[in-house]
């Protein structure tokens, strides 16, 4: 018997969104889903704060912002809109099981939430769980003062307590503690380099949508019926446009130059402003025959081998508040060799 064509989009789809503050380790997690996901299709949505899309890089693309990660899975760069890329998903004819949407790490996870609740999402997806990812090494009950990490706290209902290698156990324990009392309800877990056992992660239902129904109302965040969802292309969602990305900036630098690697670690340990919270790069340097993956978060930084591809451009990316984009440039410009 030939299989009917079914081409109404993939109702019921199960959503997971990935959220925690910078360099929690989100996109580790998400490795961890891709590479444990056994036949279960993936797809992700990866937003990134900042020009350069580095995560995305180490991706092979394939057509507009939609790759085909090495193991099958589908990533999308959502520039255009969640909306839009939800949509892209959906309209795809081969098969995906789910959905896993990474935010930028000064995201509030509440109107991406409402997106999949308070609009006509809510017909064809199910949004399964908020999973915040907490460094449990620096995370602290002021929430590094940001209104979005508060937030992202406030709205998970999967806490991971991730990077635990880095702390006493003992510590980790306060702040499970901490967690516990401030958010009762949640499933909250721990994890090295985001190893979990994904049935407890996915396809749990811990989202409960009458808990935002009230959220939805403040948000003024209405739905249009009877409209194909093709008009709603460009309706971006402006709520969290009053967190102004709660004061941190990016700065990018390109460069078809490479660094002196003496000149780059110096200015790592001796020259960045303190200010700066998050980078990430594809670095290539004088001696070294390959490309460097290059991680920074907090006081702590990588510089990785990345044996998959020749030494081309610097790119990188800082993040961080108070920075002077133009020093921080001219800082970086002085580690390049003079070609
Ligand atoms: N020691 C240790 N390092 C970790 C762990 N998880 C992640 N990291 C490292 O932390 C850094 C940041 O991890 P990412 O997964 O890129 O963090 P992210 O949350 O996606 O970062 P943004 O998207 O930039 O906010 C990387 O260098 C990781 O290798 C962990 O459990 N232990």
């Amino acid at each position: 018997m030939q299989t009917p064509q079914i081409d109404i989009p993939k109702r019921g789809m199960p959503v997971t969104i990935v959220t925690g503050f910078l360099g929690s380790g989100k996109t580790t997690l998400l490795n961890q889903i891709l590479k444990n996901r056994q036949d279960l299709k993936v797809a992700v949505l990866v937003n990134e704060f900042g020009d350069i899309n580095i995560d995305g890089q180490l991706l092979v693309n394939i057509e507009d912002g939609m790759m085909e990660l090495s193991n099958g899975c589908i990533c999308c760069t959502i520039n255009d809109g969640l909306l839009d890329a939800v949509y892209n998903i959906l309209e795809r004819e081969d098969r995906i099981d789910y959905m896993v949407i990474e935010t930028t790490g000064v995201a509030d996870p509440l109107p991406i939430a409402l997106t999949f609740l308070g609009t006509e999402l809510k017909h064809l997806t199910r949004l399964d769980s908020i999973l915040t990812v907490i460094d449990a090494e620096t995370f602290t009950a002021e929430h590094f003062g940001s209104e979005a990490a508060r937030s992202q706290v406030q709205y998970g209902d999967i806490i991971l307590l991730n990077k635990t290698d880095l702390v006493p156990e003992a510590q980790v324990d306060l702040l499970e503690a901490y967690l516990r009392q401030t958010k009762p309800k949640a499933r909250i877990l721990r994890s090295q380099h985001g190893e979990v056992p994904l049935p407890l992660i996915l396809d749990v239902e811990l989202t409960s949508t009458d808990a935002y129904q009230q959220e939805e109302h403040e948000h003024h965040h209405h739905e249009h019926h009877h409209h194909e969802h093709h008009e709603h292309h460009h309706h971006e969602h402006h709520h969290s446009d009053h967190l102004a990305n709660d004061g941190f900036i990016s700065v990018s630098f390109q460069s078809d130059r490479r660094f002196d690697l003496d000149k780059f670690t110096y200015f790592l340990d001796k020259v960045m402003p303190v200010d700066v919270f998050r980078a990430k790069g594809i670095l290539s340097f004088a001696t070294e025959a390959c490309h460097f993956i290059f991680q920074l978060s907090g006081k702590r930084y990588e510089l990785n081998y990345d044996h998959r591809r020749e030494a081309a451009t610097n790119q990188l990316v800082f993040i961080g508040r108070n920075l002077d984009a133009q020093m921080l440039q001219q800082q970086l410009q002085e580690c390049l060799i003079s070609s």
